[in-house]
């Protein structure tokens, strides 16, 4: 399918997908979903369990095939990549100085900005079946940035971590994306904390677009407000652009 890119988008576009589908067997987990990657912005995948959202975001890094549609990357792009779930085997013994440095080589300088910025450096020596959850996750987040991604493609960065970390951990996205104007693509359950660090939220239900757009303006639509309507309580800290925002429906609504 031939990909629409106007001129003036081609500068920030990283990645563009349209009509993406993917089947597995008989059932259709992603549903003509259309997507744009910019450079400097954050995107998050919102959705219930199983609505599609890893396999969206290994489809727009190229980890798995899309059954239809087209997604187009950059030439030559660099993606970091923190997977949602991660495994070592305990007989392996790996601290995490090589677990990241498996990455491939970088300068001297370079490896010291990625482990400071993500407060790594105190781990390095240690076995990588000892880290805590947090730690790992963080591990995980240095051996991504390592080499200066262009687009940092994160599933559940949170997952497991204490409010404190959490809040933490998307200070520090937030920075990596100020920093190198990467594009961001997250996966994330932690609403609040999605929708005050998000610049575009994209919400899945069955492996279709449920509703689109800016934070403030998706936590208003009724299909959002269906899906997890009940989990935003007075309390929840929305995010809020000082311009309007339209929301986009999916073309079954
Ligand atoms: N390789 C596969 N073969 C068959 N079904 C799969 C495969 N990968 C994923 N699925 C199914 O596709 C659906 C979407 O999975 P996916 O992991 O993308 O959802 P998700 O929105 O990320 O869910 P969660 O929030 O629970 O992590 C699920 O029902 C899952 O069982």
């Amino acid at each position: 399918m031939p990909l629409d890119i106007r001129a003036g988008e081609r500068d920030n576009n990283w990645i563009k997908g349209r009509g993406i589908r993917v089947h597995y067997a008989s059932r259709c987990i992603i549903d003509g979903v259309d997507i744009d990657v910019n450079a400097g912005r954050i995107t998050t995948l919102v959705g219930n369990n199983g609505a599609g959202k890893s396999t969206l975001l290994r489809v727009l890094i190229g980890l798995t095939q899309p059954s239809s549609g087209a997604v187009e990357r950059r030439d030559g792009l660099r993606i970091g990549y923190v997977p949602q779930h991660f495994s070592v085997d305990s007989s392996l013994p790996i601290t995490a100085r090589r677990f990241i440095a498996l990455r491939g080589k970088v300068s001297k300088q370079r490896w010291q900005q990625a482990t400071a910025e993500t407060a790594v450096e105190k781990l390095l020596e240690q076995p990588l079946q000892s880290l805590s959850g947090g730690e790992m996750r963080r591990v995980l987040l240095a051996r991504a940035v390592l080499h200066n991604p262009d687009v940092l493609a994160l599933d559940e960065p949170a997952a497991g971590l204490d409010a404190g970390s959490q809040g933490q951990l998307y200070r520090l996205i937030g920075s990596l994306r100020e920093r190198y104007g990467c594009a961001v693509v997250v996966v994330s359950h932690d609403l609040n904390l999605v929708m005050a660090a998000s610049d575009d939220v994209l919400c899945l239900e069955d492996g279709r677009v449920a509703c689109r757009g800016a934070p403030a303006s998706v936590v208003e639509h009724p299909e959002y407000r269906k899906l997890f309507g009940a989990h935003l309580g007075p309390d929840t800290a929305v995010f809020r652009h000082s311009h309007p925002h339209k929301v986009e429906l999916s073309d079954d609504h």
